[in-house]
């Protein structure tokens, strides 16, 4: 490895992802052995380099891989080996996704406590909290496809939730022309936001958006090549990365699906600072301010900035 791949390794980093889309190559293959009924190969797994997809086609890929995730025991192998993963990957705190379905026994109850004993046998360093996807309503997913139903019939619900207490991140403006939903979901207002590619009005978004997301400080969550490789960004250097960072606002750079997209968090924070020309100390804030946008209680933000102080001699030795 070079020096600039260790820098980004050795970063320390924290994100959300999505359990199902972050499988790796080694996982799949494992995967596939045990169901080779199924013929399933890894080119309906995974979206290679300098491939392109559309939204609808990424959506298939995430069908063929519940096929062959669909037992408790898979479950567990799945996430015990994304834990790893990420945790060699340098990522010190993660928020890991997933979506309940109808097979059983694929839930947080069954995930969560086999996870927490799972990391403390293997001593990885890495805080790892569930976040459920809830389907609230028939065809739509909390953070599900973006091209399917409207997000006013998920108001009220989401509303109570909120009541409730609980933390919200909303995958919003992901396709365009979405205004008026945005519009609605943003006066809740979410806990977070996941892309948000069209808010801001050079893309068809407005300026009424982007003051609410700015007003109530509502961090962004970002995916670069999540977000080229499912062709709702251009290319790299027209990504919304750089309209929310030259406006200051707190943002976290996440891999959403670093298994289908083939990237990993180190690869994702090179890529912002190579198009955008950032420096490492640049690079270094960006991964200590997403600490303050994690939905973990207070403390445990405290002993995360405490060991990013411990870290930082390391990192840049
Ligand atoms: C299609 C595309 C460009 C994906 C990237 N952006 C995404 N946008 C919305 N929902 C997503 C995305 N990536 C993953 N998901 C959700 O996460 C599920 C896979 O993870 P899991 O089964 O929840 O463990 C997918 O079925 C989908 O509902
Ligand atoms: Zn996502």
């Amino acid at each position: 490895m070079d020096n600039e791949a260790v820098f980004y390794q050795d970063l320390p980093k924290v994100l959300h992802a999505h359990l199902n889309g972050s499988v790796s190559f080694q996982t799949i293959e494992k995967l596939i052995s045990r169901k080779p009924q199924l013929n399933i190969e890894h080119s309906m797994t995974a979206i290679g380099k300098g491939q392109r997809r559309t939204l609808d086609e990424c959506f298939e890929v995430f069908k063929v891989i519940h096929k062959l995730v669909d037992t408790e025991e898979d479950i567990l192998m799945v996430a015990s080996d994304v834990i790893k993963e990420f945790a060699a990957d340098g990522v010190k705190y993660l928020e890991l996704r997933s979506t309940p379905r109808e097979e059983k026994d694929t839930g947080k109850d069954v995930i969560e406590p086999n996870i927490h004993s799972a990391c403390k046998n293997e001593g990885v360093d890495i805080d790892v909290r569930f976040l459920v996807t809830v389907k609230l309503a028939e065809d739509f997913m909390l953070s599900g496809d973006p091209t399917v139903g409207h997000g006013k019939y998920l108001l009220p619900a989401l509303e109570k939730a909120k009541n409730c207490g609980l933390k919200l991140s909303l995958h919003l403006s992901e396709v365009p022309s979405q205004l008026e939903e945005s519009d609605l979901l943003l006066n809740l207002p979410p806990d977070r936001i996941g892309h948000g590619t069209f808010l801001h009005p050079e893309v068809g978004g407005s300026q009424s958006l982007v003051d609410k997301v700015v007003k109530n400080s509502i961090p962004l969550e970002l995916c670069l090549t999540s977000n080229v490789k499912g062709q709702t960004v251009p290319c790299y250097s027209k990504h919304h990365f750089n309209y929310w960072y030259q406006l200051g606002h707190p943002s976290v750079i996440c891999t959403d699906d670093k298994g289908v997209f083939c990237t990993d968090l180190s690869q994702e924070y090179q890529l912002a600072a190579s198009t955008f020309g950032l420096s490492n100390e640049d690079i270094w804030k960006l991964s200590q301010q997403a600490i303050d946008c994690i939905f973990a209680p207070e403390d445990v933000k405290q002993q995360l900035k405490q060991k990013w102080k411990e870290l930082h001699p390391q990192v840049f030795k």
